[in-house]
């Protein structure tokens, strides 16, 4: 098999199928050269002083871990200086990130959520780094938060990097979404899987069920109704994973079908889920929908949701199609 690195496949969709800018490309390839850096530094565990807790909270009033606050600090000194960026943003920062003196103003606003599967990192299972890139509105001046509230359709890119027994990048720039293995000894993105596809029916669900006292009704329904297995209505068995990091759980969806939910519950009313839609929701959804999935709030499309602040809390419903149609269809029921 010829072997492709990320380089030359994203010079070949710039020069044929012009889906993308010479400008996104290099900043494409600067995101993937700080992932491949955070995943050394996974990598070290105790030998690299990466585990355990930084001590600090963050926007959300998380406990932020090491790996945390030093993924964040590799993706934004790649980004300051080498992509084509107006300003970049994080589940880990409160406000949003200008790129200080550059001119003309880059074109491109990138969000990140440097590690994701915090709960994962010292307990060695996989966990990742998602990214999004938004174009920033012309005319928008000096950088502001305004400029990312774009809803997700917008997306001109999305990936998530996956920190596990081999490390992966997957990457769509609109058209289908592909998947890089790094060649560890050789220090490159190298194409392993093109076109990946979401088989549209499936038997395997993700959610975590510790919470299901708190669901509302339609996420009760949808999940008893798949516990009843073949004797219940679905007529069939159903099989169920949670990784407890969204990366691996979407990985495993984007290569072998399933759902993944993380639902609003009854807890919080002004908490609309766990998972943060600029950073998490969208570009997976992008992903996901790319492959020939879905991906709902319980309402509609999450790309449609037009923001109104940076750090918003969505609930999640993605993978394959015919399941993430049904439990949204018992939303609207
Ligand atoms: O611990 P829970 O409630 O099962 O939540 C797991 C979910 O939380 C997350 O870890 C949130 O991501 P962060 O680690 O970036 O905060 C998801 O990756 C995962 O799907
Ligand atoms: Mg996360
Ligand atoms: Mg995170």
């Amino acid at each position: 098999m010829k072997r492709v690195s990320l380089t030359q496949h994203l010079v070949e969709q710039q020069r044929h199928n012009n889906a993308i800018t010479a400008e996104l490309r290099l900043l494409i390839e600067v995101v993937a050269r700080a992932c491949k850096t955070i995943s050394h530094s996974v990598g070290k565990g105790a030998l690299g002083d990466i585990l355990g807790s930084a001590e600090t909270e963050n926007i959300q009033g998380e406990v932020q871990k090491k790996l945390d606050v030093i993924s964040n600090e590799i993706l934004l000194e790649a980004n300051e200086w080498g992509g084509h960026l107006a300003a970049m943003a994080s589940e880990e920062m409160e406000t949003i990130h200008p790129i200080p003196n550059r001119y003309p103003m880059g074109e491109y606003l990138l969000m990140f959520d440097p590690l994701d599967g915090s709960s994962n990192i010292d307990v060695n299972v996989s966990i990742g780094t998602i990214f999004s890139v938004l174009k920033a509105p012309e005319g928008m001046g000096a950088p502001n938060e305004q400029a990312f509230l774009q809803p997700g359709t917008q997306q001109v890119a999305a990936g998530y990097a996956v920190y596990g027994p081999q490390t992966m990048l997957v990457l769509t720039t609109g058209k289908g979404v592909n998947c890089f293995t790094l060649d560890r000894e050789m220090g490159s993105w190298v194409l392993t899987q093109r076109d990946m596809r979401i088989p549209e029916d499936t038997k395997e669900f993700a959610i975590n069920m510790s919470n299901k006292r708190h669901w509302h009704a339609p996420v009760q329904r949808y999940v008893d109704e798949m516990l009843a297995g073949k004797t219940g209505p679905r007529e069939k068995d159903f099989n169920m994973r949670w990784i407890a990091s969204m990366v691996a759980d979407v990985h495993r969806i984007l290569n072998r079908g399933g759902i993944f939910m993380y639902p609003a519950d009854m807890r919080d009313p002004s908490s609309p889920g766990k998972l943060r839609l600029m950073y998490e929701a969208n570009p997976m959804a992008m992903i996901v929908e790319q492959a020939g999935g879905a991906a709902t709030d319980g309402n509609g499309r999450i790309l449609e949701i037009v923001p109104h602040k940076l750090h918003q809390r969505v609930p999640v419903f993605l993978g394959s199609k015919n399941e993430v149609e049904r439990v949204t269809a018992y939303h609207q029921a």
